[in-house]
């Protein structure tokens, strides 16, 4: 059911400095920072031939980073992100086959306008995954 990988999340420290580092010491297209208030984090793309990056750094004292974070200082691999055709048919899949979809179960509008979703990381191999409907 799940196709594309859309993007790699990783969260960081200081994001003006991991951007310039995308930017000028491996030369990738780096787009501006976007504020995500509905999600608590600033993000940046990086987009690359095959998938992008997006760089997570918290927005507001409830940001879902602040966490890893604090146990993260250096910053690190936060999420994966996958895409799928319809987020309602995958989230009920997903429910049936056991795994927990975080929040109140229902999709948010995330970073491209379009619905996601989060299943735990304890359900997933250590990994915070990421829906995303195309
Ligand atoms: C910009 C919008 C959107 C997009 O369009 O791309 C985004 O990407 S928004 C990105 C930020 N949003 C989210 O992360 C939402 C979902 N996340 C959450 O609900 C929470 O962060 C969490 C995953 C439930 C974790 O909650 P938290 O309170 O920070 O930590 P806990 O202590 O409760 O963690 C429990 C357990 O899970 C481990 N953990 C936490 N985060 C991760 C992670 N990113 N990857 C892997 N494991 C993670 C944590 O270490 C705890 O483990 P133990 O210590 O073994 O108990
Ligand atoms: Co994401």
């Amino acid at each position: 059911m799940i196709g594309r990988l859309n993007h790699v999340a990783i969260a960081v420290p200081d994001l003006e400095a991991a951007a310039a580092q995308y930017r000028d010491a491996l030369g990738a297209n780096v787009g501006a920072p976007q504020d995500e208030p509905d999600h608590g984090v600033t993000v940046i793309f990086i987009e690359l031939p095959n998938t992008k990056i997006e760089l997570l750094y918290p927005l507001g004292e409830d940001s879902p980073i602040n966490g890893f974070l604090e146990k993260n200082p250096s910053g690190g691999i936060h999420h994966v992100c996958y895409e799928v055709d319809d987020i309602i048919a995958a989230r009920d899949q997903m429910v049936a086959s056991g795994l927990r979809v975080l929040g109140n179960g229902e999709p948010k509008i995330g970073a491209h306008g379009k619905p996601v979703i989060f299943l735990h990381p304890k359900d997933m191999n250590g990994t915070l995954t990421e829906l995303e409907q195309v």
